[in-house]
């Protein structure tokens, strides 16, 4: 039979060629995988961190604590965890998230020697073909003293307080907008949307001397706040596996990341080069801002300081700035309204000091000496710390030692995490779960000594601000502009919160957001003011 020919030897020879080409085929693809289980395998039975508990999946890969971040419920999961596993829980491959206040000075400390983590290096853009860190994002301990060096003077208490008079007119500007929007017309108000408008403007006022205009417009008008939370979830989810950084928004072909900050970017800029030439007409040189102190710093630190550097300044300014100070006083007002007894002691406390006038907002030292209220921010810090995940550090070369005996090698990433350790019941009490401002008052029998060691355990155990030689360049200037505002607005108007059984919508990721809509008031002005 003449068959024709189609490579079949009548022995099956193209089903034998078939087989070898799909075993070929299957040895290219599973090599890798297997060669990548072997591998995983052994660094999980070699690590040095394999006697530390955590969930399984975290031993192996990063991926599960990345989903984490996604979920928008970092912080409460990774409490539940250190319920379940106790101070010392596994995160990740090479990661360990402790709740061990008692190791915070030690972690978060000056001596340059515990740098951070790879996590925050996507907080960066390129400049030039060249990717460029700040004084938050430079990991480099050496470089990053280096640049803060010619400004960090500008964020002490007096320079700080240098800057009351633009504040004392945000504020008035805060209230004038709450009366004709909400008081005159009888209108409910998203009470905490405006917070954020008033953060947002207040902070480009002490930084330039110009508002955002959020609370001319009353609301997000340019989509900057909409686009500010997701960069800041950005970092949060990219930092748990930071490769993905080039993959994503430093990737060379497509850029795929959130959307650029351009408008705070060219707001900065439109705000420099004016004042360069003496043109800014909404500076008065009686009252100095930021920008001024940075433009100083060039003729003081030439070395470090030019025009790039001032547009890095002033834009971490206004991004590291405006939102976490928002999300601390919603937080303040969402725990302090809801509760009857808290709400009424603060009020009655704070307008007996009579420190607020129709015309004038409280000054920062007389809202500053009020215990209630230095109670209510402190209690409200730390239950609702602005940043709510892990601050990664690396162990140096000589490892951390632990309570329990155990020395964690060097090159592990370790950190604490502000909610968690903020609700160590170690330290706090049996009720560290409860928001309750006279924990941070001294007791009736309480002597001065006692009261005074427990708030130096207290403070340490504080990380809302971070610490050591990376702790918050800001905090004062962000407790300036709470206590003032809410000695204010506590004095001139009645606040009843609408719907305050309700519980609010919060995202954990790198911030502890608070929504929109979750801090709904009726206000009423007070005679006299
Ligand atoms: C309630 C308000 C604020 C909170 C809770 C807060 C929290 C923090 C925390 C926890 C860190 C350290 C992060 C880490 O080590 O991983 C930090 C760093 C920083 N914050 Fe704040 N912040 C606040 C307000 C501000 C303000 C108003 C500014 C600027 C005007 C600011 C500027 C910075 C800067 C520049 C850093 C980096 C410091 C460095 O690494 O040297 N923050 N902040």
């Amino acid at each position: 039979m003449n068959a024709t020919h189609t490579g079949d030897d009548g022995f099956g020879g193209e089903a034998v060629m078939d087989a070898l080409r799909a075993n070929k085929l299957a040895v290219v693809l599973l090599t890798p995988a297997i060669t990548f289980w072997i591998w995983s395998i052994g660094s999980y039975l070699n690590s040095p961190l394999r006697r530390y508990p955590g969930p399984f999946l975290a031993r192996w890969t990063n991926i599960w604590r990345l989903l984490q971040v996604i979920s928008g419920e970092y912080a409460p999961r990774m409490k539940k965890l250190h319920e379940k596993y106790g101070p010392i829980v596994r995160l990740g491959p090479n990661l360990l998230d402790l709740d061990l206040p008692e190791l915070s000075r030690v972690i978060y400390n000056t001596d340059g020697k515990w740098m951070k983590s790879d996590f925050y290096k996507n907080n960066s853009a390129i400049v030039d073909g060249k990717i460029t860190y700040h004084l938050f994002s430079q990991v480099d301990n050496v470089e990053h003293a280096r640049l803060k060096r010619p400004i960090v003077r500008h964020y002490s208490v007096p320079s700080v307080l240098a800057l009351e008079k633009h504040m004392d007119k945000v504020i008035n500007d805060l209230c004038g907008h709450l009366e004709k929007r909400f008081i005159d017309q009888n209108k409910t108000c998203d009470f905490g949307a405006w917070l954020a408008y008033y953060a947002w403007d207040f902070i480009s006022a002490v930084t330039f001397s110009k508002r955002f205009g959020y609370m001319e417009k009353g609301c997000d008008f340019d989509g900057t706040l909409h686009i500010a939370d997701q960069a800041i979830d950005y970092l949060g989810i990219v930092g748990q596996m930071p490769f993905l950084d080039f993959c994503l928004d430093k990737n060379p072909i497509v850029r795929i990341g959130p959307p650029n900050l351009d408008n705070v970017a060219r707001i900065a800029v439109e705000a420099l080069f004016p004042r360069l030439k003496g043109e800014d007409k909404n500076f008065d040189p009686k009252n100095p801002d930021f920008l001024q102190y940075f433009i100083d710093s060039k003729t003081s630190h030439p070395e470090v300081v030019d025009d790039g550097t001032i547009i890095n300044y002033l834009l971490l300014n206004l991004i590291a700035g405006a939102d976490t100070t928002a999300i601390t006083m919603r937080a303040l007002f969402y725990y302090t309204l809801r509760n009857p007894a808290i709400w009424n002691r603060l009020v009655s406390e704070v307008r007996a000091t009579d420190i607020v006038t129709r015309e004038t907002p409280a000054p920062y030292q007389a809202a500053r000496a009020i215990p209630y209220l230095e109670a209510v921010v402190r209690e409200t810090l730390r239950m609702h710390p602005a940043v709510s995940m892990t601050m990664e550090r690396i162990v140096p070369t000589a490892g951390l030692s632990l309570p329990d005996g155990s020395t964690v090698p060097a090159g592990t990433q370790v950190g604490m995490n502000p909610y968690i350790v903020g609700r160590n019941r170690d330290v706090f009490g049996d009720d560290a779960e409860v928001y309750r401002p006279e924990r941070w008052l001294q007791r009736a029998d309480e002597p001065d000594d006692v009261f005074q060691e427990r708030m130096r355990d207290w403070n340490a155990a504080e990380l809302t601000f971070g610490g050591g030689s990376r702790i918050c360049l800001g905090r004062n200037l962000s407790q300036m502009e709470v206590y003032k505002v809410v000695a204010t607005v506590v004095t001139r108007y009645d606040f009843e919160m609408v719907n305050p059984e309700r519980t609010w919508k919060t995202v954990s990721r790198w911030f502890y957001r608070v929504e929109n809509g979750n801090i709904m008031v009726n206000l009423r002005r007070r005679s006299g003011f």
